[in-house]
């Protein structure tokens, strides 16, 4: 992977003793900076003192309920810089037996390697998908001075072989030119502009999919910002807006709306998880907030993962996608650390002309074209569960470009009549696969 001369961990729960023994040994003593949100920092500095290669960095929190949930590290070696975007906690337990996402970079050059002629939009040839840019803006959006030096080693260096888009989450009540900056807005943005359906498509019969490890709070009806707002977000794409070019386009263009799956752990998965009841301790939906919003049951399945065998290894990934009706075929794929929250995505407020988000999230979208491998084409072939037929299992559907492996089963797995999603704080008293009972104070 390289010579590592310093790094970055931005994060949520940090054991810092525990990422060290992470570090090869004789890198141990590395500069290493944690961008963290603990507002309450005296735990985390008092870990860090016998460091003196550890810098702490406390992101600000000025809205309530927000928290620093991004998950990424910047890696800089001898030989170049690389970015890694993920969804685990630096704590052991989320390494061990759970099912995560990780988007790791290709080494990036330091830009004096690259003979200066060429401009960093012509290497490799590939479309730039923004993603140098977005990153420092992301870091930018931090304030105070503790990043100049990780935002200069980024300037630097040439970015251009990524082949992802950055969608990322900054607090505030962002608006004007900075609301389509962040959040479901950003990802509106990006899928209107850069994303298509293959031709012919009926945009409404082509499914979002959500996957994720928490819930916040959506409101007494799903139509005031699950299946408005944010699907409207999550369901754009530059053949629906051409499709509603005739009206004028605002933030609350409304098109037809495709079905919505999400994809939430029931009692029953967490139960007969690796971890059993424990694995709940980070799926920390509350009984209350489940008990205002009975809707969101019709919308979950439960999380399946028989192709990859991770069926037991709860998740703490979170993904979100726009499938085909066989769900065959899949328009994009987000890997990102949002949860299906407000607080994550952002909600609009003021007749639409301001976003408020209460979290750093941060995320990497995946689009055909933007892969080298299906540049040509409008959608990825998903591997999937389907028996025989042209995605089961086979390498790559011919036509279809890159093949997709899904973190879960595709079909789908509905929630049975007597499955309940899984909240944290009530009890559980059916025995788990340890033998153990769930019963919080
Ligand atoms: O990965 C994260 O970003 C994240 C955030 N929050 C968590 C909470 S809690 O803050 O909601 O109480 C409780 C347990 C696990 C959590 C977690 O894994």
């Amino acid at each position: 992977m390289g010579d590592l001369v310093c790094s970055a961990q931005f994060n949520y729960l940090i054991d810092l003793p525990w990422l060290l023994q992470q570090y090869p040994p004789e890198k141990r003593k590395c500069p290493l900076l944690v961008v963290h949100g603990d507002q309450k920092d005296a735990n985390i500095r008092k870990a860090a003192a016998p460091y003196p290669n550890v810098t702490l960095f406390k992101a600000r929190l000025e809205i309530m309920f927000g928290t620093h949930h991004s998950k990424m590290m910047l890696l800089a070696y001898r030989e170049g810089l690389r970015v890694v975007i993920h969804t685990a906690n630096l704590i052991p337990k989320d390494w061990d037996q759970k099912t995560q996402g990780v988007w790791v970079s290709p080494l990036f050059p330091a830009k004096s390697s690259v003979t200066p002629s060429k401009s960093e939009t012509v290497v490799n040839g590939g479309k730039e998908t923004g993603f140098k840019q977005d990153l420092l803006e992301y870091l930018k959006a931090y304030g105070g001075r503790g990043l100049e030096e990780w935002k200069q080693r980024i300037s630097d260096h040439d970015l251009s072989a990524a082949r992802v888009r950055l969608i990322a989450s900054v607090p505030g009540a962002h608006t004007g030119g900075e609301m389509n900056k962040w959040g479901h807005l950003k990802l509106r943005k990006v899928l209107s502009t850069c994303s298509s359906l293959p031709c012919g498509a009926t945009p409404s019969d082509w499914p979002v999919i959500g996957q994720f490890s928490s819930v916040g709070s959506l409101g007494p009806a799903p139509s005031q910002w699950l299946t408005s707002e944010w699907l409207t977000s999550l369901s754009s794409s530059s053949s629906s807006s051409a499709s509603s070019s005739k009206k004028p386009r605002t933030l609350t263009t409304q098109h037809k709306m495709p079905p919505l799956k999400l994809i939430f752990p029931s009692v029953e998965n967490v139960r007969t998880s690796l971890e059993g009841y424990m694995a709940g301790g980070s799926i920390p939906y509350a009984a209350n907030t489940a008990a205002k919003q009975p809707y969101l049951r019709d919308f979950l399945h439960q999380w399946r993962a028989e192709e990859t065998g991770r069926t037991r290894a709860a998740p703490h990934v979170k993904t979100y996608m726009r499938v085909s009706p066989d769900q065959r075929e899949a328009a994009w794929i987000l890997i990102t650390s949002c949860n299906l929250s407000k607080a994550a995505w952002g909600a609009l407020e003021k007749k639409g002309s301001q976003l408020k988000i209460r979290s750093y999230e941060i995320g990497v979208l995946f689009l055909p074209s933007d892969q080298e491998t299906s540049a040509g084409h409008t959608s990825f072939s998903v591997a999937t569960m389907h028996p025989h037929g042209p995605g089961a299992g086979s390498s790559s559907v011919p036509g279809m470009g890159m093949r997709l492996v899904t973190p879960f089963d595709l079909p789908l797995t509905p929630y049975t009549r007597e499955d309940q999603p899984w909240v944290w704080n009530a009890r559980h008293m059916k025995p788990d696969s340890k033998g153990n009972v769930w019963t919080p104070p």
